[in-house]
């Protein structure tokens, strides 16, 4: 089985990550004895999402894998963005979609959730792979599941907020499950070549 270093700290991602792409034996920073901050100081998830694997790449001298991702509300120009992990002061969860709800004012707007996959390998090979999942920001929260702001984002199709879905129906249809795709269907179609 083919094995990937995940450069992620956040168990819940690292969960979905390990859920989609279950044919790869996925190895994670604790494996690796992996204990320093990474300092994630780009300006786009691409960026964010390379430091991510690049660090690690180096670090183990094998191939890695990082996710880099967050949610971008329209009627606030984008915002939280690269910043979403970091958005309040507290960097929790609840006060993150706290400010989000906060600066909405009670108005709803569409949203997108964002993930890029960078894949950076030892002989210097740095590739990106991008997700997107539109929906919507509702001013309450409903729902336990997921983590970060599930319970705010909406899926009108199926009348759910990512925290009302089951894991699996989430990685169906999530910007994770679309960037991974992108990503798997790469490493296959180069495994074909070689
Ligand atoms: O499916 C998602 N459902 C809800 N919220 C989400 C999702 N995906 C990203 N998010 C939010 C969480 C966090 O506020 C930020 C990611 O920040 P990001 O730096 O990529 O991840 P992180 O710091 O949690 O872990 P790490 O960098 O070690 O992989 O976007
Ligand atoms: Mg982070």
């Amino acid at each position: 089985m083919k094995e990937l270093i995940l450069a992620s700290n956040n168990a819940h991602k690292v969960e979905e990550i390990k859920s989609i792409l279950s044919d790869y034996n996925i190895l994670t920073l604790k494996d690796i004895n992996f204990t320093d901050e990474i300092i994630e100081d780009g300006l786009t998830f691409e960026e964010n999402a390379l430091i991510k694997a690049r660090t690690i790449s180096k670090y183990s001298g094998k191939t890695a894998i990082a996710d880099d991702s967050g949610l971008s509300v329209e009627l606030l120009e984008g915002r939280p963005g690269v910043y979403s992990a970091r958005y309040s002061k507290e960097q929790t969860d609840a006060k993150n979609i706290e400010k989000v709800l906060s600066e909405l004012d009670g108005k709803k707007s569409k949203a997108k959730f964002v993930s890029v996959i960078a894949l950076v390998k030892p002989d210097g090979t740095e590739l990106t792979f991008r997700g997107e999942c539109h929906g919507e920001i509702i001013s309450e929260q409903r729902g336990n599941n997921g983590f970060g702001y599930d319970p705010i984002f909406y899926v009108p199709s199926l009348e759910k907020t990512f925290a009302e879905l089951s894991s699996d129906e989430k990685n169906s249809i999530s910007h994770r499950k679309e960037s991974l795709e992108k990503f798997s269907k790469f490493l296959k179609e180069e495994n074909n070549e070689n």
